[in-house]
């Protein structure tokens, strides 16, 4: 048995239970490997305490049925609530199993712990209005709340609310991940995610939760420009290409340059500024990753910036303002392998409407623009998208305190930085995004986005 980091659909879910199931294991010895290991989590938090379990139709139900009768078997006061009779070959022989106290219709019911296995990855459209109440009025009522394999209204594959979801203390992820443990809207609804042990094997689902990056020292023998030289391209507003060139500067790149047509005072000593023409600085060729966007501006002296960075043909990050200028015919004759587009929701929608990508989520949204541009695509947020060469990448959460301005501009020139150094764009996001949630955490609550560029040099250590 494994536990890993690949997330599956429910779709790709079942198929990975057909495998077992034709290996010789049978549904009802995984459901019961589900429940009995959620159980246990259970048995903890209870601390003795009763429990209420919600039990569905589907077989998320059935895994209901079987922590119900492990806790009871153990000797605590359970209670499950039955609203529909058990559908599957599996859930059915699971409530045989059951001993405990039932009801088949919903019944005011207080207790200290609340299990939700209405429905879990089954769920394919909103739950009933009278049913869905009446699971908030018990989540309510208990102290604690615990999902199986996800709460009930929020759909596994994109993780879209289909109904009013409370939120739970732990959700008990079973066998794999599935996309809205780690992105959507009901992320916020899931409290502390544990993923249950049930023998999927990992596969590659082209879906991962990016696991702790190492970065690697420059090497003896190193200079600045082997670790790489960051030229961040400077616009109408300065402060916000500053902020990406200290994270840059941070990130570990050799040598950061400020391409810019006026002087920046409060540029620091150690950040070089080149005020001869774009053209001409962007000329160099030592130059290993250009970024563009923070605080460009989108007049005509924007676009004509971001028509010079993308002619120089160097490895791109794309951001902020640029990303408003970008449309298909001007990446047209650009190789795409070279391109990271950072964008946050709002730059994601207007790349959508421009290349024609569609989706109503940020992981749909993120994956078909990456398809229609072939460029690696970073859809930074609560629950940052990472889609590159058809593969997506997911990660846990940051903190909220990111939620600030400048902290994208941050992130670009953690970016930079590491494509600088020679890794793909997807290599060099994941790192970033790593990078930049640990420098939050070192930057401590509530701080300015300049207190969070500085931070990132520090942040770095932990993952050397
Ligand atoms: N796939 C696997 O490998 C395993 C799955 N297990 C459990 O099985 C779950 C998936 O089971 P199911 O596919 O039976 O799905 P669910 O138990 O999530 O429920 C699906 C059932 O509810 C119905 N339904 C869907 N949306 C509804 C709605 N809004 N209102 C009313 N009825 C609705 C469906 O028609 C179906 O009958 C997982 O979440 C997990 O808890 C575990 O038992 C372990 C193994
Ligand atoms: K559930």
């Amino acid at each position: 048995m494994a536990v890993h980091n690949q997330i599956l659909t429910a779709g790709q879910m079942r198929d990975a239970e057909r495998k077992l199931i034709a290996a010789g294991i049978s549904e009802t010895e995984l459901m019961d490997r589900a429940g009995r290991g959620v159980a246990e989590w259970i048995w903890r938090m209870a601390a003795g305490r009763s429990v209420t379990v919600l039990c569905g139709p589907g077989n998320n139900g059935g895994d209901g049925y079987v922590i119900a009768a492990t806790l009871h078997t153990r000797g605590l006061p359970v209670k499950v609530i039955a609203p529909f009779a058990p559908a599957t070959p599996p859930a059915k022989a699971a409530r045989d199993t059951y001993r405990g106290p039932l009801a088949e219709k919903f019944e005011p019911a207080s207790g200290a712990t609340f299990v939700d296995c209405l429905f879990g990855s089954g769920l394919s459209r909103p739950i009933d209005n009278v049913l869905a109440d009446a699971a908030a009025q018990l989540r309510a009522v208990h102290d604690i709340g615990v999902a199986v394999d996800l709460p009930s209204g929020i759909a596994a594959d994109m993780g879209e609310l289909l109904n009013d979801v409370a939120p739970y203390d732990a959700t008990f992820a079973l066998g794999a991940w599935k996309p809205a443990h780690w992105t959507g809207p009901g992320q916020d609804r899931m409290g502390k995610l544990r993923l249950i042990d049930i023998g999927i094997e990992p596969a590659d689902s082209g879906t991962e939760l990016v696991g702790t990056p190492i970065i690697e020292p420059p090497a003896t023998g190193a200079h600045k420009y082997s670790r790489g030289l960051v030229a961040v391209v400077a616009g109408a507003m300065p402060g916000a290409a500053l902020l990406s060139a200290q994270g840059a500067m941070g990130a570990g790149a050799g040598y950061v340059k400020l391409l810019a047509e006026h002087s920046h005072p409060a540029a620091p000593a150690d950040l070089v500024l080149d005020e001869q023409s774009l053209e001409e600085a962007l000329s160099d060729e030592r130059i290993g990753a250009v970024l563009i966007g923070p605080g460009l501006g989108r007049d005509r002296k924007a676009r004509a910036r971001l028509a010079d960075a993308l002619d120089s043909r160097h490895r791109l990050v794309i951001d902020a303002d640029a990303l408003h200028l970008l449309g298909p015919e001007t990446l047209a004759t650009i190789d795409p392998a070279c391109i990271l587009l950072t964008p946050h929701d709002g730059e994601l929608a207007a790349l959508a409407k421009a290349f024609g990508a569609k989706g109503d989520t940020r992981l749909e949204r993120a994956r078909a623009l990456s398809q229609q541009t072939g460029a690696a695509v970073l859809a930074k947020g609560c629950g940052t998208v990472l889609c590159a060469d058809g593969r997506t990448g997911l990660f846990p959460p940051g903190s909220s305190w990111l939620s600030v301005a400048g902290s994208g501009d941050v992130l670009a020139g953690i970016c930079a930085a590491r494509m600088a150094g020679g890794a793909s764009a997807y290599r060099a996001a994941s790192k970033a995004v790593y990078l930049h949630h640990e420098a939050a955490e070192l930057a401590g609550p509530s701080f300015s986005s300049s207190r969070l560029a500085a931070h990132v040099r520090r942040a770095m250590k932990q993952f050397l």
